[in-house]
Formats: structure tokens, C-alpha cells, sequence
């Protein structure tokens, strides 16, 4: 949904074009969207489309500084006027080393009650749900048990507006069931926002019981959005451009799985009709080495016998 008319949208980007270094292409282009307070939004896209540095520069993470550009979230400048009631729940929390060290799960998570504040039966029920054990001790649990930690962590101060960067792919399918559906409640409850990226390397396991989950879908390619966030489930009335209407599967949230992997397809073959035109490049250089890339790879690192 990008309707600019909207009296009051939780997030707003106009005309947001990002590049990570001063050389490199931008990894966004022209990026505009206006998302109403309560929706719940998935990003879908192939690798690199551009979808986490849509979602750090809405956490304040990366300074934009493209004339024209204007990111907001209920209304603040995200670089100027740090909006509170923001939540950004990212993979690179696992990797600190702060969070692997010898420390009890329990006053880990006070210590980040102490300094946020929290209501104890939100976080005792994000306990239940996550099934956090509190004599966990930090540096010896696994990815995603950290990962339960992060999360609890991360949503027991109630947020406004949540930016999740698939903090919830290596969960196991009952405990992520149960966490989106807590989402799903709270959202609606309280008219909180979420906008999260979902990426294609276990697709299945990814979109698995989230199609309930989402109010709108939408749709990056290259920086840029092939389709913007549209509703979901989608109808036969919805208002989605028609030469998307084309490509869709009408059907139950079940079927979210389903245009996932009809726009990723389009996403591959969009990218093999840029190779074909040398405008990219992936896999085995064939013509620019002879022997084949890989026989080269094989033979420099002696992995013949
Ligand atoms: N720190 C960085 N420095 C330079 N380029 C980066 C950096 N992070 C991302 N990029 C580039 O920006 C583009 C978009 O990356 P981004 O991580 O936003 O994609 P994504 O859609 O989230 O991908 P994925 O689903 O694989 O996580 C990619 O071309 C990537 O190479």
C-alpha cells in the first residue's frame, strides 16, 4: 500500500535512494511506501533485493543522506528525531560476543528490564512462549535458543513499530507459531506495526503457517519494489496493479507460499535475462578462464587428493 493520503502512516519513505559505499550501485532506488499503523507487512525478495537495508535505515542504523529522501516513522525523522517505540530485531545481536558470555538468562534479562522497563506479565507470558529456561546460562545455549533470548528481550518493552529481520527463521516451527501469533494479537490489540523480510533460502519452512500473519505482501527486486505492499490476502477486488493481478494465485492465506515462489521465479529469470544480456554475472566465469573456474579453484587449493 503507498498511498501518500494517508492521514497518519506509522512508516513513510519517500523517494529513498541508498548506497552502502560511495561507489557501489544503490542498493535501494527510489524507495516509497506508507504503512498504516496495525499493518503487518512482509517484505519477499531474492537475495539481495534490498530488504535489510530497508529495515536498518528504518531502525536509524544507516544515515541517509540522498537529497529529497524522507524516512519516517509516526512522523519523525528516523535520522533526526529517533522516534521511541521502535524495535529492531536483527541476526547480528547472535554474533556480539556480549551475548555468548558466562551469564545466567535471568539476570541477562533484567538487566535490560532495569534499563527499558517492562510490564512482568508480558514478560512472563514471552517467556511461556518462547520457552526460555531462566537458569539458562548465555554461552551455553544453542543458536536458536539465543535467538528465543534476543526475542524475549527485544519484545517485552512493548514496541509502537517492529522491524524483524528474520530473527525468526531458525526457531522451531511451534515455538515460531506461537510467537506470531502472540505478534498477530499484540498488533491488533494495541495497533502496533510490524514490517519484516522474509528471504527465499528455505521457503517452505520461511512461509510455513505465516500466511494468516500478514496484511500486506510486497515485492523488492534490485533496490526497488516490483510490487508495493499490497493487501493480503489478496481478493479479486484488490487494488493490485493488473499486470501483477495476472501472476497471482487468488486464493486462502495458505497460498502465501505459493506467490513467494511465483515472484522469486520471476526474480531468477528477470536475472538470467540480465546475464544473458552481460549486464550480470554469476557462478563460473566459463569463457574467461580456461580450464573452468572450478577446475582452477580445485587445482590452486591442491583438493585433488
Ligand atoms: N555492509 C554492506 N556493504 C556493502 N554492500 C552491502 C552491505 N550490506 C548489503 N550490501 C549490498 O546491498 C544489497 C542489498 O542487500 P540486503 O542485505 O539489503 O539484501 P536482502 O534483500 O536483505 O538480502 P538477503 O535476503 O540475502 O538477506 C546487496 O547487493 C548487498 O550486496
Amino acid at each position: 500500500m503507498s498511498n501518500p493520503s494517508n492521514p497518519r502512516p506509522d512508516i513513510s519513505v519517500k523517494q529513498l535512494t541508498y548506497s552502502h559505499t560511495p561507489d557501489a550501485p544503490p542498493s535501494l532506488r527510489n524507495i516509497s511506501i506508507h504503512l498504516p499503523p496495525g499493518s503487518r507487512t512482509i517484505l519477499c525478495g531474492a537475495n539481495g533485493a534490498g530488504k535489510s537495508t530497508l529495515l536498518q535505515i528504518l531502525a536509524g542504523k544507516r544515515l541517509v543522506t540522498a537529497e529529497g529522501a524522507d524516512v519516517r516513522i509516526k512522523g519523525k525523522d528516523v535520522f533526526r528525531d529517533s522516534p521511541p517505540g521502535v524495535t529492531f530485531l536483527g541476526t547480528e545481536w547472535a554474533l556480539n560476543s556480549a551475548v555468548r558470555s558466562d551469564i545466567e538468562v535471568s539476570h541477562f534479562l533484567d538487566s535490560v528490564g532495569a534499563v527499558n522497563g517492562y510490564n512482568t506479565e508480558r514478560r512472563d507470558h514471552l517467556l511461556d512462549i518462547l520457552d526460555v529456561d531462566l537458569s539458562w546460562r548465555m554461552h551455553q545455549i544453542s543458536d536458536g535458543e539465543r535467538r528465543r533470548v534476543q526475542l524475549c528481550m527485544g519484545l517485552m518493552a512493548a514496541w509502537d513499530v517492529l522491524l524483524l529481520d528474520e530473527v525468526t527463521v531458525d526457531l522451531d516451527v511451534l515455538v515460531r507459531d506461537d510467537l506470531l501469533t502472540f505478534l498477530k494479537k499484540d498488533s491488533i490489540a494495541r495497533g502496533a506495526t510490524i514490517l519484516c523480510k522474509n528471504s527465499p533460502p528455505d521457503a517452505t519452512h520461511i512461509f510455513d503457517g505465516l500466511g494468516n500473519f500478514p496484511t500486506y505482501i510486497a515485492h523488492m527486486r534490485f533496490g526497488e519494489f516490483v510490487t508495493e505492499p499490497i493487501p493480503w490476502p489478496l481478493t479479486s477486488s484488490s487494488s493490485v496493479p493488473a499486470e501483477t493481478a495476472a501472476t497471482l494465485p487468488y486464493a486462502a492465506p495458505s497460498s502465501l507460499y505459493r506467490v513467494a515462489l511465483q515472484w522469486l521465479t520471476e526474480d531468477r529469470e528477470y536475472r538470467r535475462e540480465l546475464e544473458k544480456q552481460g549486464k550480470k554475472t554469476r557462478g563460473a566465469r566459463n569463457n574467461a578462464l580456461v580450464p573452468s573456474d572450478s577446475e582452477t579453484f580445485y587445482k590452486k587449493y591442491d583438493y585433488s587428493h
